[in-house]
């Protein structure tokens, strides 16, 4: 039989798996970079060469904010912080392994959980 729409009870249960991915990136000992939005005033360039800045503080606001309406927009904020990531530092500088580091930790977990 077709599907019905999305019911609340998937998308809740959706949410926890989110808040419960968020909190397992951001306990990740390789997290530091990513914690908090970058101080474009402290980083040379960073403002200019990174369009959309995101981080797991701002992913967390909008998460407690009920700002995603579903999981695709979220795992797209968490992939927007290591595609920044990718983009602005060296593959083997500290922010940069930190960042490869921190996405192959997210996709195994989130394909472990909700595939
Ligand atoms: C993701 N990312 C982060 C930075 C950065 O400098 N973060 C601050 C890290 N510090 C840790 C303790 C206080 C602040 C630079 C470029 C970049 O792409």
């Amino acid at each position: 039989p077709a599907r019905k729409s999305k019911t609340s009870k998937d998308s809740s249960s959706e949410l926890a798996v989110c808040h419960m991915l968020l909190a397992e990136l951001e306990a990740h000992r390789c997290a530091w970079p990513f914690l908090t939005p970058v101080n474009h005033k402290a980083v040379p360039g960073y403002k200019k060469v990174i369009k959309r800045p995101m981080d797991f503080s701002t992913i967390k606001e909008k998460l407690t904010s009920n700002h995603y309406l579903n999981l695709e927009t979220f795992i797209a904020d968490i992939n927007l912080v290591f595609d920044n990531c990718k983009k602005f530092n060296e593959d083997q500088s500290e922010i940069g392994k930190a960042g490869y580091n921190m996405k192959r930790f997210f996709n195994k977990r989130w394909t472990e959980l909700l595939q």
